[in-house]
C-alpha cells in the first residue's frame, strides 16, 4: 500500500467523493435516456429510439452498483494517446461523464481499460500505480495499489503476480447455477484473448476452469464494442453443447449490455424436430462423419427424375407435347445450376413454363397446372425431415447414394425402419446436423453471422462443425475447449481435427490458458492423477487457490451407494452450498430413487434445468458446468461410460470450485483398470469409512420401536396391531408431508 494507515481514511474519503460523483452523473444518464423518444421524428424513429433507450438503459449498470472498481494512474506524459494532462483513470463496466463530457470513469473494454488488466510488475505498460477497489455497492471500504515502482524492489515476492485478493474473493462466492461476468478481475492472460482481433480463428485451449467461457464470452463484449460499426449483437451466434449448459451461461452477455447476441446450444441449430431416439455408438459415428454430407447431396441428386421421350400435358383441353430431350435439357441445365435444390426447382419450373408458352400455351401462370404437375415429378418438392426419413428407411435409396465411399455393413447400420408417420418420427441426436445439411441443401442457410464462438468444441462432429461452418463464411471464430476433456464418439488428441472442419479463410491461431480459477488445489492434485491415462500430452493447469477440505472419499457397499451420496449432497445443501451429483447413467435410477426416500428436491440437467440446490447431472452434461460442491457418484462407471472414460471422469471431479466428495463401492480413481479396489486409493488420502446410518442413533430408534409396541400390545386386540401401525405410518407421511405415503410397515 502507498497510503500509511492514518492516511487511509481520508483517501477513501476523497475516492468516495470520486465514486459519489460519477453516481450521480450516472443517473442523470439514465434520466436523460428517458426523455430521448420524446424528441423522435415520427412513429418508426420514436419505436427505434425506444429501443436503444431500453437496451442502453439495461447497460446502465443499476443505481446501488459500484462505479468503478479500479483505478490506474500513469507516469507523466505517458498516458495512451494523451498528453499527461489526465493522469489518472477510473475503470468501470461502462464510461460515465459529467454534464462537461469530462470522463468520470472509463469503460473496461477501451485500450486504457486494458492498462488495468495487462500492467504487470515486468511491464507496467507506462503506469505507475494500478489501484483495486473493494466496495459494498457505491461504498468503498478499503483498496489495494500496487506501485510498480516499489515492486521493481520485491520482484521475487510477485513474480509470477499471484493471485490478487479482489479475485480470490470473487472465486470463493458461492454459485448460483447461472455464471456472472468477471469484469472486475479479468487477468493479463485473459485479457489479451478477449482483446485479440476480430479476423482470426482463434482457438481458446485450457485445463478446467481456466476460464475459457468466461473469456470468450466477454471477447464477444468487446469485439461488439470495439467494432460496433461492422458488428452488430445479433451478428454473433454462440454455440454451446447442450440446453444446460446455454442456460448457465446466458445471463453474462446482457450483464455486459449485450443483451441481443444469438445463444443456442448445437442441437438448436438444427430445424426443430422430436428428440430423444436413442442410437447404437456406431451409428452415430457413422452419421457424424463428413462423408455423410456427400451421401445426402447424391441422395437428393437422385431424386432428380427422367423425362419420358414425350411428355404430354393437356391445357383447357388441348394436348400439348414437349420433346424428353428438351425437358431433359432443362432438368440438366437445373442440376448444373448452384444454389439450394428448391432455387433450382424454380429455375426448372421457369424453363419449362417458358418451353409450354413456346408452343402457344397459356401464359397465365395460374393455368400452369400440368407444369406444375410435371415439376412435381421430376423435381419433387422436399423437407429435410421426410426427405431423410424416406431416405434412412428405404436400403435401395441408401446404397444409391453410398457409391463407394461406404461399406454395405456401414449403409446396413444407417438403415433404420421410419415411423409410420412423419409426425410421429423421432430423431436421434446424430439425425440433427443431417437434418440441417439437409435444410442448407435444400434451401440454403437461412441465418448467417459475422463471429461465432463455439464452446466445449472439442467434442464436435464433423457433421456438427460443418452446421456451424456454414453460419459463418467470415471464418471469424473463437473455438474453446479442453482436449483433455474430449470425449465421445469424436474424442479429439489435435486441434486440426477440429479446425479441419471449419472455414479456412483467417489465420487460425492456438493460444492455452494455464491457470485454473475454479478447482482448489486438493481436488484438482486428486484429478490429474488421471492425466498421464486421459490425457499424456496436456500439460497440468496451476490451480491458484487452496479449497477448505480435502475431498472427501466414502467407500460403502453397493446396496449404501445411493443413499450415502443422498446424504451428503443433503448436507452440503443445507450448508447453503449450490450441489451437484455427477452420476452415471448404471446408478441413475438407484439415485433418484434415494433422493426421493430422502425428500430431496433435484433440478435436472437433461431438461436444461439448474434450478435447484440439488442438481443431478450426467458426467457428458457436467461439462462447462461449476457448483459449490460434487458429489461424484461410482467412478469406475463413469469410466466404463465411455472409450476415453478418463477423461469423462476428469471432467466430473474438476466441477466444483469449492468441496468433493466421491461415493463410491468401487475403486475412488480408476487410473488403471485393476481388481484390487483399496490399493488404488492413493496412500495419503483420507478415506471416510461408511457407519451404520450416519444420521440416526440405531439403538435410541430399537427403545423407541419397544415402547411403541408395548403401547400398542397393551391397548389393542392382536388382531388390529396391523391396523394401528398402518395409520400410524398414515400420521406420519400426513406429519412429514411426503408426497407419495411410504405405507412400509405393511408386510403384504
Ligand atoms: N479472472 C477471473 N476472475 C474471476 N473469476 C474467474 C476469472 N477467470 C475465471 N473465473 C471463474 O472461474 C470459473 C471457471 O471459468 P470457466 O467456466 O470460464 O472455465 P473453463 O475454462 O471454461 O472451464 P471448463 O473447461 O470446465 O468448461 C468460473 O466461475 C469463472 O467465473
Amino acid at each position: 500500500m502507498e497510503s500509511k494507515p492514518a492516511e487511509l481514511a481520508t483517501e477513501i474519503a476523497l475516492e468516495q467523493q470520486h465514486f459519489d460523483l460519477a453516481r450521480k452523473h450516472r443517473e442523470r444518464a439514465r434520466a436523460e435516456l428517458g426523455e430521448v423518444p420524446d424528441a423522435a421524428a415520427n412513429a418508426g424513429a420514436g419505436r427505434r429510439l425506444a429501443v436503444f433507450r431500453r437496451s442502453r438503459k439495461e447497460a446502465i449498470a443499476p443505481p446501488e452498483e459500484q462505479v468503478a472498481f479500479g483505478r490506474i494512474d500513469c507516469l507523466p506524459a505517458d498516458p495512451p494517446g494523451r498528453s499527461g494532462v489526465d493522469d489518472t483513470f477510473y475503470i468501470g463496466r461502462e464510461t460515465v461523464f459529467d454534464d462537461q463530457r469530462q470522463v468520470l470513469v472509463v469503460n473496461w473494454q477501451t485500450p486504457i481499460g486494458a492498462l488495468y488488466y495487462e500492467s504487470t510488475h515486468e511491464d507496467p505498460r507506462g503506469l505507475r500505480r494500478k489501484r483495486t477497489f473493494h466496495c459494498d455497492g457505491n461504498r468503498i471500504r478499503d483498496f489495494d495499489d500496487v506501485v510498480f515502482a516499489q515492486l521493481a524492489t520485491a520482484v521475487a515476492a510477485l513474480a509470477e503476480a499471484g493471485p490478487d485478493d479482489a479475485l480470490l474473493a470473487e472465486l470463493d462466492r458461492g454459485r448460483t447455477g447461472t455464471m456472472t461476468d468477471i469484469v472486475a478481475t479479468i487477468q493479463g492472460a485473459q485479457s489479451r484473448l478477449i482483446r485479440s482481433p476480430l479476423d482470426q480463428l482463434l482457438v481458446i485451449e485450457g485445463g478446467p476452469g481456466t476460464g475459457k467461457t468466461a473469456v470468450a464470452l466477454h471477447r464477444v463484449s468487446w469485439l461488439l464494442y470495439n467494432h460496433r460499426d461492422r458488428l452488430r449483437p445479433q451478428d454473433v451466434l454462440v454455440v454451446g453443447p447442450h440446453p444446460a449448459f446455454t442456460r448457465y451461461i446466458r445471463t453474462v452477455l446482457p450483464s455486459l449490455g449485450d443483451a441481443d447476441v444469438v445463444q443456442l446450444d448445437i442441437d438448436q441449430l438444427a430445424p426443430p424436430v422430436q428428440r430423444g431416439r436413442p442410437e447404437p455408438a456406431q451409428t452415430r459415428r457413422i452419421k457424424g462423419e463428413a462423408r455423410m454430407a456427400r451421401l445426402l447431396a447424391r441422395a437428393l441428386e437422385n431424386r432428380v427424375g427422367t423425362p419420358e421421350p414425350a411428355e404430354r400435358m393437356l391445357f383447357d383441353g388441348t394436348f400439348l407435347t414437349l420433346s424428353g430431350v428438351e425437358v431433359a435439357a432443362a432438368v440438366a441445365s437445373a442440376r448444373q445450376a448452384g444454389g439450394p435444390y428448391a432455387q433450382r426447382r424454380q429455375r426448372l419450373r421457369a424453363q419449362l413454363a417458358d418451353l409450354v408458352r413456346a408452343r402457344g400455351g397459356p401464359t397465365d401462370p395460374e393455368r400452369l397446372g400440368p407444369v406444375e404437375n410435371l415439376l412435381e415429378r421430376l423435381w419433387p418438392l422436399q423437407s429435410a425431415a421426410a426427405f431423410l426419413r424416406a431416405l434412412l428407411g428405404s436400403r435401395a435409396r441408401l446404397a444409391g447414394a453410398a457409391g463407394d465411399e461406404f461399406t454395405a455393413d456401414e449403409v446396413a447400420l444407417l438403415h433404420r425402419r421410419g415411423a409410420d408417420k412423419l409426425s410421429e418420427q423421432i430423431w436421434s441426436n446424430a439425425d440433427l446436423p443431417l437434418l440441417d445439411e439437409l435444410e442448407d441443401l435444400l434451401n440454403g442457410v437461412q441465418r448467417r453471422y459475422r463471429h461465432v464462438v463455439v464452446d466445449e468444441a472439442q467434442d464436435l462432429s464433423p457433421m456438427q462443425l460443418r452446421a456451424v461452418a456454414r453460419r459463418c463464411p467470415t471464418g471469424s471464430l473463437t473455438v474453446v475447449g479442453d482436449l483433455a476433456q474430449s470425449t465421445g464418439a469424436w474424442a479429439r488428441d489435435h486441434w486440426e481435427e477440429v479446425t479441419e472442419h471449419l472455414p479456412a479463410v483467417l489465420p487460425q491461431v492456438v493460444v492455452g490458458l494455464r491457470y485454473g480459477y475454479r478447482v482448489p488445489r486438493q481436488v484438482y492434485e486428486l484429478a490429474a492423477e488421471l492425466l498421464p491415462v486421459a490425457a499424456p500430452d496436456i500439460e497440468p493447469t496451476r490451480a491458484v487457490r487452496e479449497g477448505p477440505a480435502d475431498p472427501g472419499i466414502h467407500v460403502v457397499e453397493p446396496a449404501e451407494r445411493a443413499g450415502r451420496a443422498a446424504l451428503v449432497a443433503k448436507d452440503h445443501a443445507l450448508g447453503g452450498r449450490f450441489v451437484g451429483i455427477v452420476c452415471p447413467a448404471a446408478c441413475r435410477s438407484e439415485l433418484e430413487f434415494a433422493l426421493h426416500a430422502n425428500d430431496l428436491q433435484w433440478g435436472r440437467a437433461d431438461q436444461g434445468e439448474l434450478d435447484h440446490p440439488i442438481n443431478l447431472v450426467s458426467p457428458q452434461e457436467a461439462k462447462g458446468l461449476e457448483f459449490d460442491a460434487v458429489i461424484v457418484v461410482e467412478p469406475e462407471e463413469i469410466v466404463a461410460e465411455d472409450d476415453r472414460g478418463h477423461r469423462l471422469l476428469f471432467v466430473a471431479l474438476t466441477r466444483t470450485i469449492r468441496y468433493l466428495d466421491i461415493v463410491c463401492s468401487g475403486d475412488p480413481l480408476p487410473v488403471e483398470p485393476g481388481p484390487d479396489v483399496t490399493a488404488r486409493i492413493p496412500r495419503q488420502r483420507a478415506v471416510i469409512e461408511p457407519d451404520p446410518d450416519p444420521t440416526v442413533d440405531m439403538t435410541q430408534l430399537d427403545r423407541l420401536a419397544e415402547d411403541l409396541a408395548t403401547l400398542i400390545t397393551g391397548n389393542t386386540p392382536t388382531s388390529m396391531w396391523d391396523e394401528v401401525l398402518h395409520r400410524t405410518a398414515a400420521l406420519l407421511d400426513t406429519r412429514a408431508d411426503r408426497p407419495r405415503p411410504t405405507g412400509r410397515h405393511r408386510r403384504d
